[in-house]
């Protein structure tokens, strides 16, 4: 029999709500979802000793004030995770089952999940996108990626044993929208948006249907559609503060009215004024994930990705890298933001934020321990943590004419950057001269720089400066103990020496934990080997008194705890 509760001063739904009713349901030893928040003013009403409940059946109990209060200042949700999976782990019909098992495999968690789109999706559909600008409006229904695409998530649902209508309308809306494209012969950056916003828009549904036909009942959302509030900034929206009560309230009411698995997609918002569907930049599922652990106030938010967790360097560069255990925000916001690839760069925000661990997992490797990011850990013994690689970097050495003054000087440089939205990673000064790094991509859209924007780049910083641009550029980065940086250094420019390579910029970021070099593109690769191998491979850390050996220390019991940080 459900209680029928109100609270007088505590908005309808609001966490601090759902929290008391919870508190009132669990005195009564009831589920709580057989408690249910009512607008009848007779039901209950406060009084000096409390709350009074009362049961349908016509009895009354009394959730002591302190209790009420109690629950209202620490909001309960029935979920314990936040699990993201990223489109490397979602790439076909087999991946979505191991995916499901995986998630049933930990029976004692109520997680939230987050997905990414399926495979390749995301870039077959901005390739899709570009096409249809160009292909004529009656060959936008012939695009191959459109084919790839149709293909993937219709063989998906066949083989899942799931009803095509779970995603057929979408992919009638996606051809219309390509289409339209084709016709306008344009493809602006809101559009653009709202064409990638399908894949995970079909990955969702097809994974919820899914969950649903295996018995584990689950429930899809689209993140714009829940609370995610974003700017305007299409392909690199910023997430708004109000998302984080806005997201609870929905997720928790959800889940006390009728409870399933939220199924959300990642890498989507809706823009403040718009109201259009925004995304976070490319790898942006991370920041979704990150964002709905800090709203529901949970306890780790878990990534799982195809790699053993974050590594010593990019596998892809270099074979021999191993997983790190342990890492800090600021190490894995530096790692990512000069260009390992393996998360997003303002995803650990919110973590760090809401002290909130970050775990990196194999979805192909399951029982590996991963890496523990979290907000510090002991480094007093750390060396060298990981080295990362950016290339296609644009060097520019800036030398004043001395029109301006050195304080005006830096202003108007950066100022130029900034009307032009280029990011600018590594910077070393003198009293008249600037060197910096520019990002291949503007922001987090991996929208190339154009080299005509380039030019006017140049053309602007020539009415005051000598320019040299340099292109073909690489940043490596070194992530460690900055407080150890002689003896990093010492070690660098020994392997860098013995391989004949000059670096021609060095800078030490203020977050202490980065140093980076700047090398030919042609060259970069190399050293990351060397370097690699110099540091991790051949007894190097071993050697340094007091210093950590990597090796795998973090391990995840059966609910997800962490030992041994
Ligand atoms: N330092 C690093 N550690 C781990 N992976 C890295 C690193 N640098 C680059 N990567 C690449 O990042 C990939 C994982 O990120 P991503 O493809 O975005 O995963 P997902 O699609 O699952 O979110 C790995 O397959 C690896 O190739
Ligand atoms: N699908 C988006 C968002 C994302 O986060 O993807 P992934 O988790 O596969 O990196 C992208 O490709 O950018």
């Amino acid at each position: 029999m459900p209680v029928a509760l109100r609270f007088p001063g505590v908005a309808r739904g609001s966490p601090a709500a759902l929290a008391i009713r919870a508190a009132a349901a669990s005195k009564h030893g009831r589920e709580q979802d057989s408690v249910r928040a009512s607008a009848r003013p007779a039901a209950q009403c406060w009084r000096r000793r409390g709350l009074v409940v009362r049961c349908q059946t016509g009895a009354t109990a009394v959730l002591k004030n302190e209790e009420a209060t109690a629950a209202a200042q620490k909001p309960h949700t029935g979920f314990t995770a936040v699990m993201k999976f990223g489109g490397s782990s979602l790439a076909s019909a087999e991946r979505m089952r191991e995916v499901a098992d995986l998630i049933l495999s930990f029976p004692e968690e109520t997680p939230v999940i987050v997905l990414s789109a399926m495979g390749k999706t995301t870039n077959n559909l901005l390739l899709a996108g570009e096409k249809a600008v160009s292909c004529g409006a009656p060959k936008a229904s012939e695009i191959p990626e459109l084919a790839v695409i149709k293909d993937l998530h219709l063989r998906t649902i066949d083989e899942l044993g799931l009803d095509r209508s779970v995603v057929s309308g979408l992919l009638d809306e996606l051809e219309q929208l390509l289409k339209g494209v084709a016709m306008m012969k344009e493809l602006t950056r809101r559009t653009g948006d709202y064409l990638v916003s399908f894949g995970e828009c079909m990955s969702t549904r097809i994974f919820a249907a899914y969950l649903n036909k295996l018995g584990k009942k689950a429930r899809q959302y689209d993140a714009f559609d829940i609370g995610f509030i974003t700017t305007d900034d299409f392909t690199n929206a910023d997430i708004l503060e109000v998302t984080y009560p806005a997201v609870a309230k929905r997720l928790n009411g959800d889940w006390m009215d009728d409870p399933a698995i939220p199924i959300v997609t990642g890498f989507l918002g809706k823009g403040c004024k718009s109201c259009a569907v925004t995304t976070l930049g490319r790898g942006g599922s991370d920041l979704t994930a990150t964002t709905i652990g800090k709203a529901l106030g949970l306890r780790e938010v878990q990534v799982w990705k195809d790699v053993d967790g974050v590594l010593t360097c990019d596998p892809n560069i270099y074979a021999n890298a191993i997983p790190v255990p342990f890492l800090t925000f600021d190490e894995a916001a530096e790692l990512a933001y000069f260009g390992a690839q393996v998360l997003h760069p303002q995803s650990m925000r919110p973590a760090r934020d809401g002290d909130m661990p970050v775990r990196v997992k194999n979805s192909y490797n399951r029982h590996e321990p991963g890496t523990v990011i979290t907000k510090s850990r002991d480094m007093s013994k750390n060396i060298l943590t990981s080295i990362v690689l950016k290339s296609n970097v644009t060097m520019l050495d800036i030398v004043s004419t001395r029109m301006l003054g050195q304080y005006g000087f830096l202003a108007k440089v950066f100022s130029i950057f900034e009307d032009l939205g280029i990011s600018v990673d590594c910077v070393a000064t003198s009293e008249v001269s600037i060197s910096l790094t520019l990002d291949p991509s503007k922001l987090w859209s991996r929208e190339l720089i154009q080299q005509q924007e380039l030019d006017h780049v140049v053309e602007e910083l020539e009415k005051f400066a000598v320019v040299h641009l340099l292109q073909r550029r690489s940043i490596i980065s070194l992530i460690g103990n900055v407080q150890r940086s002689s003896l990093i250094l010492e070690k660098t420019f020994n392997v860098l020496r013995r391989n004949g390579v000059n670096v021609q910029m060095i800078s030490q970021g203020a977050s202490k934990v980065n140093i980076s070099l700047v090398v030919n593109d042609s060259e970069a690769k190399q050293c990351v080997q060397a370097l690699h191998s110099a540091f991790f491979e051949n007894g190097f850390m071993s050697e340094v008194e007091g210093a950590d050996v990597p090796q795998n220390g973090a391990s995840l019991n059966s609910n997800g705890a962490i030992y041994g940080n």
